[in-house]
């Protein structure tokens, strides 16, 4: 008996025993191979990563020193390598490998071959599993229940309120208006168009509550600066020490003040859409075209699927009121700031307004956007000199051939700057200059490949339509009533980067009634 007892006890001993040994082997192998296959992939990329221009490095940081400064010197920096050395080029973030590309033709290859997006995990506390960081299936998924807002049927739906909140913005330069004060219209831009974009695309007026838009803009602007901060900061990359730092500076109260105003919208609408939503099903008429608002679209992608969360909903909310109002009221910016350095072109641009309108308070109608040519021709070339989406990134789980000599290899993040195509000399020769002329109809067709205002490929702006309409509406409010001065010369634009393009001294215009 006793015999036994030992036999069973050595026996289960050993069976144990072999079994953590087994599980070791297994788990060593596993581990090696995984080594050497990430050991020869990594080999395979650097040898293939050879036959590009590279940028300096340092062991561990990799080439961020390059852009040590400030935040304007940061970005000169930048744009300037751009300018000095010839793309496609690769640099180090720490040690992963990023390749710049700006020719037209690279742009095209890249952007049709390749809709992954990835922004190194920057910005996902923002725009974490919305539109614009989503991979693969979901990012189809959520472009598909978003096109209905932005489908061309929608696009006569939004004018009465773009026209509205233009009206009002013009008024309250009103106050400004004749005192030879130079005054920074960023504020007042920024605030018209978020309220705008918000009413179009949820149905929520923030309008009666000043409070509530101004601590959304500085919050959304601080986050956005904080976030684009990690770029040049490698050690804010892991996720981890990015919450510590949140934590400890007391910046996560800024994400809370972003995040109120999704989910008041959401809240908001969910009773009112129920009721919408059985009066639409009885209605045979607004079956046949799917004419959704947006914030209907994701109300019923969530009631109708389980995997269609909430947050995800808020945060498709969010993302598209940024992107929507940041990009129009950047650009709007730009423009009136340019228009008012340059007399010539803006009485140019104001005649073309009076042979459309006879008073100035007609409304804009959606068939008069084709006739503000030349209104146009400034917007695109302000887009083009001030690319407010300066850079994108894609990556790619295949090689990706650019030209005969050189091959991307998988699993490298690409940087897509649309900046450096739009400062081509062999499209625009005079590329430092602000000139509309660049878009002259008998040019547009030479300059267009290397012209990505919306960027390229099916991952492009789906709200390139409403922003354009939204600019020429607002652009036509202002011009036809006021003059724009300014005592700003170009060398007082600082560009600074933080997920757009901006000008870090402000738009500071002196305006004047034209009657
Ligand atoms: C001057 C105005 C605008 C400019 C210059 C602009 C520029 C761009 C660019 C270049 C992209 C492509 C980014 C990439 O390839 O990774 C993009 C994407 C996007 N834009 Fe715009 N945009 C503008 C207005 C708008 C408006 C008004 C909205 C919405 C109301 C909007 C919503 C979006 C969204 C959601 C995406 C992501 C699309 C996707 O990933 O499928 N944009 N935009």
């Amino acid at each position: 008996m006793m015999n036994t007892m030992t036999n069973l006890f050595i026996n289960y001993h050993l069976t144990l025993g072999n079994s953590l040994i087994a599980a070791c082997i297994i788990l060593i192998a596993s581990i090696s191979c995984y080594a050497i296959i990430h050991v020869k992939r990594s080999r395979r990329r650097m040898l293939m990563l050879k036959s590009f221009n590279q940028l300096p490095t340092l062991p561990l940081i990799g080439s961020v020193h390059l852009l040590a400064g400030n935040t304007r010197e940061r970005v000169a920096k930048m744009l300037d390598i751009l300018k000095t050395y010839e793309l496609p080029l690769v640099a180090w973030l720490m040690h992963i490998p990023v390749v710049f590309i700006g020719k037209h033709s690279d742009i095209q290859t890249v952007m049709h071959q390749t809709t992954d997006k990835d922004l190194l995990g920057i910005f996902d506390r923002l725009f974490g599993g919305s539109l614009l960081v989503l991979q693969g299936e979901k990012w189809r998924r959520s472009r598909r229940v978003i096109f209905p807002a932005f489908s061309p049927a929608m696009m006569n739906q939004y004018f009465p309120v773009l026209n509205e909140y233009s009206a009002l913005l013009t008024n309250k330069f009103e106050s400004f208006c004749d005192t030879d004060e130079a005054f920074d219209i960023s504020s007042c831009v920024f605030a018209s168009n978020l309220n705008s974009t918000t009413v179009n695309m949820t149905g929520y007026e923030l309008r009666s509550r000043e409070k509530e838009d101004t601590d959304f803009l500085d919050a959304i602007s601080k986050s956005l600066k904080m976030e684009s901060m990690r770029f040049t900061f490698p050690l804010l990359f892991p996720k981890i020490i990015y919450e510590v730092y949140l934590f400890l500076s007391g910046s996560r109260k800024t994400y809370e003040v972003v995040y109120q105003l999704p989910q008041k919208i959401f809240r908001k609408n969910l009773t009112k859409y129920t009721i919408n939503e059985t009066y639409r099903e009885n209605d045979q008429d607004t079956k046949t075209t799917d004419t959704r608002t947006l914030i209907d679209s994701l109300l019923k992608a969530h009631i109708t699927s389980t995997d269609f969360t909430k947050e995800q909903v808020y945060a498709e909310i969010l993302d598209i009121i940024i992107a929507g109002y940041e990009t129009t009221s950047l650009t709007s910016c730009f423009v009136l700031l340019m228009l008012a350095m340059h007399p010539d072109v803006q009485e140019k641009v104001y005649d073309e307004i009076r042979t459309i309108y006879e008073n100035k308070d007609q409304q804009v109608q959606i068939e008069d956007l084709k006739k503000l040519v030349y209104m146009e021709q400034c917007i695109n070339e302000t887009i083009r000199k001030f690319t407010v989406t300066p850079l994108t990134i894609r990556t790619h789980t295949e090689d990706i051939v650019l030209n005969d000599e050189q091959v991307i290899p998988a699993g490298c993040r690409i940087f897509v700057a649309f900046y450096a195509a739009h400062h081509d000399r062999e499209f625009f020769p005079n590329a430092d200059n602000w000139d509309p002329e660049h878009f002259a109809p008998e040019k547009s067709n030479h300059n267009r490949p290397s012209f990505f205002p919306f960027g390229a490929g099916v991952r492009s702006c789906i709200g390139a339509k409403y922003g354009m309409m939204s600019m020429k509406i607002q652009l036509v409010h202002l011009l036809r009533r006021y003059r724009l001065d300014t005592d700003m010369k170009m060398q007082d634009i600082h560009l600074v980067i933080d997920l757009l393009l901006r000008n870090d001294s402000g738009y500071w215009l002196k305006i004047y009634s034209r009657e």
